[in-house]
């Protein structure tokens, strides 16, 4: 509880957390949270893990399908990000982020003790879903990869590059990287421009030591790979310049996983979900039937 008195904790945009659905994580941070709650009684819970420098705002039409699915919808604004506290787009353990998914998981499976659960992750949301399974590779029945961030692109991440950026993390943390040109992050104009509109998207350059963070889940993936054992979809664009669609194939190829899909979208572009409306109509209607295709029967007693 606040000290009595105290001014109440507000959001970056300055809005009372007390007039916002959030979660406190374990360093007293409020993460925004979203939730898309079915009339009925939810089938599944779904967790929504957003990408680097977005927010859990733009996926309120693919949290609509899948509540319309009767599948209980919830999300939050990573630290750092959206709505939530925290220096934008900077952590300073990549764990936090995985930390705080399981934080919110576990707050929803405590609700909801017997409905199965699934994560959706986009890009960087990619490597905080592969990562939470991996913590807990019992607990989820299905994994959804949008684009995940699994493997550097060599081009933008050169062996080079990354020597510098190792050296600039200990001298210069905060320097920035170049910022992506968001025009390749989707072919659909009005999405691009929506993208670069939205003021609570991150529109700065990355920081070195971000990038750092990135790089090391990154490498982390690449150890829990081949144990991975869960069931998981990959959707990923075959001209995705952000995270390079090798990553996804290289999962596919070399997990134990005898429940996966992936489905590679000729010419598309990273942000799969908001590509060429055809596109993300596709990503859509994949992601539910693959979903709901996962949730198990109910048991004799559920179906009393
Ligand atoms: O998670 C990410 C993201 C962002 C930058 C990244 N840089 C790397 C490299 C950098 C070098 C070291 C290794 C990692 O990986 C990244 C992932 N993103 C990009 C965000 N998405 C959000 C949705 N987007 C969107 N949405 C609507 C319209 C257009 N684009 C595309 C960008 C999420």
């Amino acid at each position: 509880m606040p000290e009595p008195g105290a001014a109440p904790r507000r959001s970056p945009q300055g809005v009372p957390y007390s007039d916002l659905p959030h979660i406190v994580n374990a360093d007293g941070l409020h993460l925004f949270c979203r939730y898309w709650e079915p009339t009925g009684q939810p089938r599944a819970l779904v967790f929504i893990a957003h990408g680097a420098g977005e927010h859990c705002g733009p996926y309120d039409e693919m949290a609509q399908r899948l509540k319309e699915l009767s599948l209980l919808v919830f999300a939050h604004d990573h630290v750092g990000h959206g709505q939530s506290e925290g220096d934008r787009m900077n952590i300073k353990d990549f764990q936090i982020y995985i930390r705080d998914s399981l934080q919110h998981i576990d707050l929803m499976k405590s609700r909801h003790p017997d409905l199965p659960v699934f994560i959706v992750g986009h890009s960087m949301g990619g490597a905080i879903s592969i990562l939470t399974a991996c913590e807990r590779p019992g607990d989820f029945v299905g994994v959804v990869l949008i684009a995940p961030l699994v493997q550097m692109n060599p081009e933008s991440a050169t062996p080079f590059k990354v020597f510098m950026a190792k050296l600039l993390n200990h001298m210069l943390p905060s320097l920035t990287m170049g910022s992506i040109e968001s025009k390749w992050l989707s072919r659909d104009k009005r999405q691009v421009e929506a993208y670069d509109a939205d003021e609570l998207n991150y529109h700065g350059g990355m920081r070195v030591s971000f990038g750092m963070q990135l790089m090391a889940a990154v490498e982390r993936m690449q150890r829990e790979i081949p144990s991975i054992s869960w069931p998981f979809l990959l959707l990923h664009g075959d001209a995705d310049k952000l995270c390079d669609i090798r990553g996804s194939r290289m999962m596919y190829d070399n997990s134990l996983s005898t429940d996966k899909k992936i489905k590679i979208y000729e010419g598309g572009y990273h942000a799969l979900h908001h590509d060429l409306p055809e596109v993300a109509e596709s990503v859509l209607k994949e992601l539910t039937t693959w979903i709901t295709e996962h949730i198990p029967a109910a048991t004799s007693q559920e179906a009393q």
